[in-house]
């Protein structure tokens, strides 16, 4: 694919995906949408590296284009670990080994890395290599990917600067991207270059909750941008994962400037929020210090400027930190004994990544036993595994009704469904057809632009130990995308599996 038509394919999914989500914050969604999309191709990269390594020694050259990435992945160990990532002492994160592992040679494609990793890990030594076990690129190799640009990619230019932070070691590289930029706002990288194993068995974290605590929490989180695309799966995963924490009156929670790596929930109490417009100071006054210091009037605190925003019981503050490697660009204290729910950010991306990994091995593995697909290659059906989101269908359940606007288009994953038609005239319904795992349905009116030829429903299980009917659902415009090649194969089996196909007469 030429990076041109990349590009198209790109933004039309962008469109789409803008479309659907509507959302208030546009920019803050582009943003995110392609923080994520990044990531994904940056593990499909891993992937198919870890293939070619079974084969011998992979080279950046044998990677098809779809999975060309701007700059190559340094695949190095590292030797120093993140720095503390907040002033907040009482919660420790959960470093899990999975998260961050200090090395990668026992398993050389285990851990994702990406560009700007080496800013957290300080590790810029990418001298190309003859082992799988310490293979890296030699950044010089790439090329700019602008002519009016030196730089080896556009993840490089962080910011102008030049000077690195103490926490993050500079490279020896020349010209290179790895080196850090002063500016608290660009201390940490972005997230797509923190290492995330996602083949790590290690489980998230689980601090128990009754269910009133649950509900609270996810009433909480639901209109936030941050957690309202997770599936069910992964927001159990990080309901299960936020842990209860006691703040003190007057304690600062989060400190402006500071690296921010966790995310709250408020379930009582009252915080507030000041943003220090000029210069932060080079050191903050003592938490003892602050604790004698008067507030002259209620919007403005004296060290840490103008009163910003309240938060309260269901709020959530912190959140950008799951997402970006900001510096915090506020400083929050309780002004009341107050409680809660804290998720440190590598948690959070463990279980979205990790999930969204599963799901996809999960799809794939699928999609190969699908007959349709068959003449696919293993690459389409991976696109296709990265669309697909599945549904669950009580028995009797309609997926689809005759007659209905057609907009998606469904494989079945487990289960069964009966396919029923109506006529005019005619009483009652019909049985039709009777579809099984591997089959699909939905494309007629996709294929036509004609209504629902028929109602897809899931059968009635006379053993509940059957699977209840569960199907993985692609869009029109993903269809039309990804399945367009298909096209003259299910009308030709759609004549000759529900015969004539002309609108009303079947
Ligand atoms: N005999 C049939 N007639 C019409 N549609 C059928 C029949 N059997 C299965 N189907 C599927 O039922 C689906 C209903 O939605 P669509 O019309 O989009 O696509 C249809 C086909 O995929």
């Amino acid at each position: 694919m030429t990076s041109s038509s990349t590009f198209d394919s790109l933004i039309a999914d962008l469109t789409r995906d803008v479309q659907r989500a509507q959302p208030k914050d546009t920019l803050q969604f582009c943003t995110s949408w392609f923080q994520r999309r990044l990531e994904e191709q940056r593990t499909r990269t891993r992937d198919l590296l870890a293939q070619l390594a079974q084969r011998g020694l992979p080279s950046i050259h044998e990677l098809p284009a779809e999975f060309y990435s701007d700059c190559p992945v340094p695949f190095a160990s590292r030797n120093s670990t993140p720095t503390p990532v907040s002033s907040f002492p009482p919660i420790a994160p959960q470093r899990r080994g999975s998260t961050f592992p200090t090395s990668t040679s026992s398993r050389p494609f285990g851990t994702l890395i990406v560009p700007g990793n080496a800013l957290l890990a300080g590790d810029a030594n990418v001298a190309s290599s003859s082992s799988l076990s310490d293979f890296s690129f030699d950044v010089r190799e790439i090329p700019p990917t602008s002519p009016h640009s030196t730089e080896p990619n556009p993840f490089a230019r962080f910011d102008a600067g030049t000077t690195p932070t103490s926490s993050y070691p500079a490279s020896g590289i020349e010209n290179n991207y790895l080196q850090a930029h002063a500016s608290a706002m660009s201390r940490r990288a972005s997230v797509s270059a923190e290492p995330i194993d996602v083949e790590s068995d290690d489980p998230p974290p689980v601090y128990p909750k009754t269910p009133e605590q649950l509900r609270s929490i996810k009433a909480s989180i639901a209109n936030n941008f941050v957690f309202r695309d997770l599936d069910q799966e992964q927001e159990t995963g990080v309901l299960n994962a936020m842990k209860e924490v006691h703040v003190k009156k007057g304690e600062v929670i989060i400190r402006q400037g500071d690296d921010g790596d966790y995310c709250y929930v408020v379930e009582s109490g009252l915080f507030h929020c000041y943003i220090l417009r000029d210069s932060l100071p080079t050191s903050w006054p003592s938490a003892d210090a602050l604790s004698r210091t008067k507030l002259a009037h209620p919007g403005f605190h004296p060290v840490f400027g103008p009163k910003v925003m309240e938060c309260k019981p269901g709020s959530c503050f912190g959140e950008l930190a799951l997402m970006y490697g900001h510096a915090r660009a506020a400083t929050v204290q309780a002004m009341e004994p107050s409680v809660v729910w804290a998720l440190d950010r590598i948690t959070f991306r463990t279980i979205v990544l990790k999930i969204a990994h599963r799901r996809r091995t999960m799809y794939e593995h699928f999609l190969s036993t699908v007959p349709l697909l068959s003449s696919l290659e293993p690459v389409e059906r991976s696109k296709i595994a990265d669309t697909l989101y599945s549904r669950v269908y009580q028995d009797g359940e309609s997926v689809v009704s005759q007659g209905e606007t057609g907009d998606t288009f469904f494989f079945i994953e487990e289960g069964e469904a009966v396919v029923i038609k109506s006529s005019e005239g005619e009483r009652g319904e019909i049985i039709v057809g009777n579809l099984k795992k591997g089959d699909y349905f939905g494309e007629l009116s996709l294929l036509r632009l004609e209504p629902r030829a028929a109602t897809v429903r899931a059968v009635n299980r006379t053993d509940s130990s059957q699977s209840k009917l569960k199907v993985a659902a692609l869009d029109t415009y993903a269809f039309t995308r990804l399945l367009g090649p298909l096209r003259d194969l299910m009308e030709r089996r759609a004549k000759e599996n529900y015969g004539l196909i002309t609108r009303g007469t079947y």
